[in-house]
């Protein structure tokens, strides 16, 4: 179901049985903690420089996504091709069938919380066909359209699932209406992983490609002697989910929106694959025997990927180590989210178990 109007944003979620949640959550005592923002305030480069440490990239100022590395895997046509759906077999050539959709369910985000492993474990699927690298069309190249962005998609039969994950779009401002705008039937995924872990993980990313930068403490603080945590840091920002969310929320349904654990999908990828089969409608084909831990990658990997009979791990940039923050950074960090994720917890009816 497409359409080209403006999509208009779907029950406020001042209507909404987990805002009712928030609100008794606000009579907590933690509401002190509480870090105010206002509903429609830009998300995007809260100005900049302010306290911060010099030599800060400008691309690190504001909620940017880094490219990832592609990972190496046939391409996802050939590979697709010589997979058919079951429901398929048998009826069709495997070359060059189907035609090109727009995606019915994406991953949105976010950033680091193992969005790659989830799409990489789901293109196992039969009924899933999926972009390998970022479209990043309703961040970044919206304004090309939505034949171009039709265009980026594999070939799929009737009944198969067209996906894409661009983890940037769960904190871009526009993306909500811009893709209820596509339909507003569109599935949306979300990966999400401890926001301080995540930022860690982040910025590991950042210092791989830059190592000049300062050390994660001190962008962590506008001024670290009073303690107060830079906001405007995109690797602070990201994890902030609840207000994220809010923003989706004014457009799409809480039961339209599927949380993935990140931890979990390390530690039961099968049983996080479950779910989002569920949600995606599909019958549940990947399972426990699809994958296998690999010892000295130190995560879970498939036993074979989609359109090899070869076992197969992400890649190098995923599942870096990190640099070890003082703990005492860490504890700050943990302290800042705790009242982001209650409220996480209770917008989304779920517990991912972040603070302890
Ligand atoms: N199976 C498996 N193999 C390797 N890595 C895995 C896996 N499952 C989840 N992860 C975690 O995914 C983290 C990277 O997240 P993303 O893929 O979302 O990163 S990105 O935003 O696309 O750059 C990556 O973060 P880092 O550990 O910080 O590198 C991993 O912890």
């Amino acid at each position: 179901r497409c359409s080209t109007t403006s999509p208009s944003p779907v029950q406020s979620s001042s209507e909404r049985p987990a805002v009712a949640l928030f609100e008794d959550f606000r009579s907590l005592r933690t509401k002190k903690l509480m870090y105010e923002w206002s509903r429609g305030s830009e998300m995007r480069g809260h100005g900049g420089a302010d306290g911060r440490p010099a030599g800060l990239p400008e691309d690190e100022r504001q909620v940017v996504e880094l490219p990832e590395e592609p990972l190496i895997l046939p391409p996802p046509d050939v590979a697709a091709s010589r997979k058919v759906s079951p429901r398929f077999a048998g009826k069709l050539s495997p070359l060059g069938e189907g035609s090109k959709k727009l995606p019915q369910a994406l991953i949105i985000g976010v950033k680091k919380g193992g969005t790659r492993a989830l799409l990489e474990f789901l293109r196992v699927h039969p009924d899933i066909r999926a972009v390998g690298a970022e479209p990043h069309f309703f961040d970044r190249d919206y304004g090309n359209g939505l034949e171009w962005y039709r265009d980026l998609m594999p070939k799929t039969l009737e009944g198969q699932i067209t996906m894409e994950k661009t983890p940037s779009y769960f904190v871009t401002r526009e993306a909500p209406a811009r893709i209820s705008a596509m339909s507003r039937d569109t599935k949306l995924i979300v990966v999400v992983r401890d926001p301080v872990t995540r930022a860690i993980s982040d910025y590991t990313q950042t210092l791989s490609k830059k190592p000049d930068i300062p050390s994660f403490e001190s962008l962590t603080f506008k001024n670290r002697t009073t303690g107060l945590i830079d906001t405007s840091w995109s690797a602070i920002q990201i994890g902030i989910y609840a207000k994220h969310l809010d923003n989706w929320l004014q457009y799409f349904p809480m039961d339209q929106i599927l949380f993935v654990s990140g931890e979990r999908l390390i530690s039961d990828p099968a049983g996080e694959l479950g779910r989002v089969q569920d949600f995606l409608g599909l019958k549940r084909i990947i399972t426990d025997k699809h994958f296998y831990f690999n010892q000295t990658k130190g995560f879970p990997c498939l036993k074979k990927a989609e359109g090899s009979s070869k076992p197969h791990c992400l890649g190098k940039t995923k599942g870096r180590t990190h640099p070890n923050i003082d703990p005492e950074v860490v504890q700050r960090l943990r302290d800042f989210y705790r009242p982001f994720n209650m409220k996480f917890y209770q917008m989304t009816g779920q517990f991912f178990g972040w603070n302890d």
